[in-house]
C-alpha cells in the first residue's frame, strides 16, 4: 500500500442558496519520501485538496489514508508551511520553534538540540533570542520551517509558501527546502501556481481542471532533473519542454472553462 491514498474524494461545499462541487472523484497515492505538487487554474480545488489531504475537513465522499490512518488521526503527524510563516510576534525564535514540541508535551533536551542545530544548518546562527519582527520575510520563512520540522512530520503540506517572497529569496528558499526535505527523507505535498516552481522541485505534478474540480493530468518529472536543486532545474532544456507541455494543457483548461 502507498504512503498517501486518496480514494473516491469528492468535496462539495453547501450553503443556504448553493452547492459547489470543488472536487470531483478524485483518486491517488503518493509514495513515502515523494515531493507532489498540485497545480491548475483558480477555483480547481487545490487549496480544498490540501484541507482533506491534511485533515482540517473531511470530504463530502471517499477518503485520504496516510500511512493508513485517517489524516486527522492523533497519530498521524503532519507539518505546514503557509504563505504567511505564523510566528507569536511576542515570542522569541528560539520559543517560536520550540512551541510545538512543548505543545505536544515532547520537548525533550535531545529534541530541542536537534532543532536548535537545524536552525544552524539553514544558516541562521545567533538569531535564537532574538524576535520575528526583527528578521527579513525570507529569514522568518526559514525559521517557519524549522519550527515544522521540529516536531518531525510524517508528511509535510507546502501551501504557496514562497508567494510572499522577492523573486531571489524565492529561489534561494525552494533550493534551501529542497535540500532540507531531501535530507530528512520527508513526503510533501506543495501548492503553487507557478509552474516553474513545480517542475523544480517535484518528483511527479498533478494538474486538476476547475468546475468540478478533477484531477486532469499527472506529469512525471523526468529523473535527470529531479537529481538536481530546484534553481539548476531551471536551466535545463527538459525543463522547457515539461514547461511549454502544462503550459499548453492549462491554456486548453482555461480556453475551455
Ligand atoms: N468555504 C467555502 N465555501 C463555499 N465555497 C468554497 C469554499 N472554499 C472554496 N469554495 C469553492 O470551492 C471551489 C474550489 O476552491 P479552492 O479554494 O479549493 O480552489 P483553488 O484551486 O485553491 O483556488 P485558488 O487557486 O484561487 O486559490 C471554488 O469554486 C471555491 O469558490
Amino acid at each position: 500500500m502507498s504512503f498517501l491514498t486518496v480514494q473516491n474524494v469528492h468535496h462539495s461545499y453547501f450553503t443556504p442558496k448553493s452547492v459547489t462541487n470543488a472536487l470531483q472523484n478524485i483518486n491517488f497515492d503518493i509514495e513515502e519520501g515523494e515531493f507532489i505538487s498540485l497545480v491548475g487554474p483558480s477555483g480547481c480545488g487545490k487549496t480544498t485538496m490540501l484541507s482533506i489531504l491534511s485533515g482540517l475537513i473531511s470530504p463530502t465522499e471517499g477518503k485520504v489514508l496516510i500511512d493508513g490512518r485517517l489524516p486527522n488521526s492523533q497519530t498521524t503527524s503532519i507539518g505546514y508551511m503557509l504563505q504567511q510563516d505564523y510566528l507569536f510576534p511576542w515570542k522569541t525564535i528560539k520559543e517560536n520553534i520550540l512551541l510545538g514540541l512543548k505543545l505536544q508535551n515532547q520537548l525533550t533536551e535531545e529534541k530541542k538540540e536537534k532543532s536548535l542545530s537545524l536552525l544552524k544548518e539553514i544558516g541562521l546562527s545567533g538569531v535564537e533570542t532574538q524576535y520575528p519582527k526583527q528578521l527579513s520575510g525570507g529569514m522568518r520563512q526559514r525559521v517557519a520551517l524549522v519550527r515544522t520540522l521540529a516536531i518531525n512530520p510524517k508528511i509535510l503540506f507546502l501551501d504557496e509558501p514562497f508567494s510572499a517572497l522577492d523573486y531571489q529569496t524565492k529561489l534561494k528558499l525552494e533550493d534551501l527546502v529542497f535540500d532540507t526535505l531531501k535530507a530528512y527523507r520527508k513526503t510533501a505535498v506543495l501548492v503553487t501556481h507557478d509552474i516553474g516552481e513545480a517542475i523544480s522541485m517535484s518528483d511527479r505534478i498533478l494538474l486538476f481542471n476547475a468546475k468540478p474540480g478533477r484531477l486532469h493530468k499527472v506529469f512525471s518529472v523526468p529523473e535527470e532533473l529531479r537529481k538536481l536543486r530546484p534553481f539548476d532545474v531551471r536551466s535545463k532544456a527538459a525543463y522547457s519542454i515539461l514547461f511549454q507541455e502544462i503550459w499548453k494543457e492549462l491554456e486548453s483548461l482555461e480556453n475551455d472553462g
